[in-house]
């Protein structure tokens, strides 16, 4: 007999599970899929395209930095999310140069505020926090001539305030805020804060002023020195200091000045300088020794000196350790000058001179001992081998390494008493991912309230692994349905057998 005609069979094959029901269920649930994937995908992409902005212009004593900080916007308490993604160096000087002529000071900045604008969505520009930040240039004009770095931040000011831009503020900076937001720029960076893990120390060098910054037990010696923070619910007892003058380009001034007393004071007299290439020769003004509130000087000296190199580092390094008082002491423990400093602890990043010099001079690697050698044949090779060796470095950074290395070495080693043993602690660094190492990001950080003193609730999965997981859930739904449907088949089949 033929199934056709058995009637019980008739009945199977006209039940509710027919084929085309079957392609209906399926449609909807490849339909349903589908409409999972895509809104996952679409949902993903859409929060990270949503960004914020932050500019911070760093107005430091040799020139000014605009950087622009980018965050996805609602992940702003996250560590590690903000980035920055620009940075301009505006023309010409720092800001504090334009002490004689302030309304130029604000203009200046023109190009790279452009520039700064441009990387930001239009959208998002009304929202877009500026601040501007001066340090040490500015710290000394003010002690110089108070109306007029009043006058070069009003400039500035004016400037700033007419840009689409939601313009914030523009302040002269401690120094002591100068290193705690260095501190946390890289310690937010190396995402130490999140993870709770050993913070890494900051050691920032300027033109005009250096800063220290560390964890440290010790109790507080001087309580100037030290910052309470409360950071993702995790306490920190940080240590910083700021040495005013003691930048580079001061601390180069303060060791001519030095020099230059001990010479006739006829004009034109001739400065014999070991920190100097052999066959460097340069008439120089002695204002550019003297106009500055670093250096000690009776009446107003005038007239000019020849600057001659005698490449000899370590006459050169005695010479540089006479820019430092290590002899008097009232605390436990001093750096330099009688300022109190506790036992240094933990690995330090060393950005701005600090890097750019050691950088340039090789120096970034290897021991103390190393770093000592290779200056000393480093300064003793004559000038013009070096202009030969670099023809595209700037003359005035060319004919200062000599000088900067061994001024580096003498801080880091007689002042703040790294020894050779610690010296691998220090990481010269430029960079922590895309971001210069800086105070600039920690300043962002703090006036946006982007560090949250608790650790914010987070959901048990990251964004990511929430769509992922929906994704796969998705996926495994229909499939276990046909799984389901056939079995459930094939056992209606075998029953059919059975019955046949
Ligand atoms: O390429 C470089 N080689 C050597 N020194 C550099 C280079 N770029 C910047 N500098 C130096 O870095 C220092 C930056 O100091 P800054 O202008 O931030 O002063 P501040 O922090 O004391 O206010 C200056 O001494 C400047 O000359
Ligand atoms: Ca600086």
């Amino acid at each position: 007999m033929s199934p056709r005609q058995h009637p019980l069979l008739e009945m199977k094959t006209k039940n509710p599970w027919h084929r085309p029901l079957i392609i209906c269920v399926a449609i909807v649930f490849a339909v349903a899929v589908i409409g999972m994937v895509t809104t996952g995908v679409i949902q993903n992409r859409h929060i990270r395209q949503k960004y914020k902005y932050g500019i911070v212009l760093d107005a430091g004593s040799s020139h000014t930095s605009v950087y622009v900080y980018q965050w996805p916007a609602e992940k702003e308490n996250n560590t590690g999310m903000v980035q920055q993604t620009h940075v301009c160096n505006v023309k010409g000087k720092g800001i504090s140069s334009y002490a004689g002529s302030p309304d130029a000071a604000g203009s200046a900045l023109g190009e790279c505020m452009e520039e700064a604008r441009s990387k930001v969505p239009t959208e998002r520009q009304k929202e877009t926090p500026v601040y501007l930040g001066a340090t040490a240039g500015m710290r000394l004009l003010r002690m110089e001539n108070q109306s007029a770095s009043d006058q070069v931040l009003a400039s500035v000011e004016n400037f700033l305030k007419v840009t689409p831009l939601s313009y914030q503020g523009a302040c002269i900076i401690t120094g002591q805020e100068e290193g705690a937001y260095g501190w946390i720029t890289v310690n937010y960076l190396g995402d130490n804060f999140r993870k709770a893990q050993r913070t890494m120390g900051a050691l920032d060098l300027g033109g005009a002023s250096t800063q220290i910054t560390f964890v440290s037990g010790v109790e507080a010696q001087s309580p100037q020195d030290f910052i309470h923070f409360r950071l993702y619910g995790n306490e920190y007892h940080v240590y910083t200091h700021s040495f005013l003058c003691y930048g580079k380009d001061q601390a180069l001034r303060l060791a001519l000045s030095h020099r230059l007393r001990a010479l006739p004071e006829t004009t034109n007299s001739t400065l014999l300088d070991h920190c100097f290439h052999t066959g460097y020769r340069k008439q120089k003004d002695l204002s550019d020794v003297y106009d500055s509130p670093c250096v000690s000087k009776q009446g107003t000296p005038t007239g000019t000196f020849i600057h001659q190199g005698a490449g000899n580092w370590s006459l050169c390094h005695q010479h540089v350790q006479g820019l430092f008082n290590f002899s008097q002491c009232a605390k436990r423990s001093c750096s330099f000058n009688g300022v109190f400093q506790p036992p240094l602890q933990g690995t330090f990043g060393a950005f701005s001179a600090f890097f750019f010099v050691m950088n340039f001079l090789n120096l970034t690697s290897g021991s103390l001992d190393d770093a000592k050698q290779r200056l000393t044949s480093y300064c003793s090779t004559p000038w013009e081998k070096i202009q030969k060796d670099h023809p595209k470095v700037k003359e005035k950074y060319l004919s200062e390494y000599c000088f900067s290395g061994t001024y580096i070495l003498t801080l880091l080693e007689d002042g703040y008493n790294f020894t050779s043993d610690t010296w691998k602690e220090i990481k010269f660094i430029k960079k922590i991912g895309d971001s210069d190492a800086g105070w600039t990001l920690g300043y962002m950080l703090n006036m946006t309230n982007m560090i949250p003193a608790e650790a914010p609730d987070r959901p048990p999965l990251p964004h990511s692994g929430y769509v992922a997981v929906m994704v796969l859930l998705a996926l495994l739904l229909p499939g276990l349905l046909f799984l389901g449907y056939r079995l459930f088949r094939r056992s209606g089949s075998a029953s059919r057998k059975q019955i046949v």
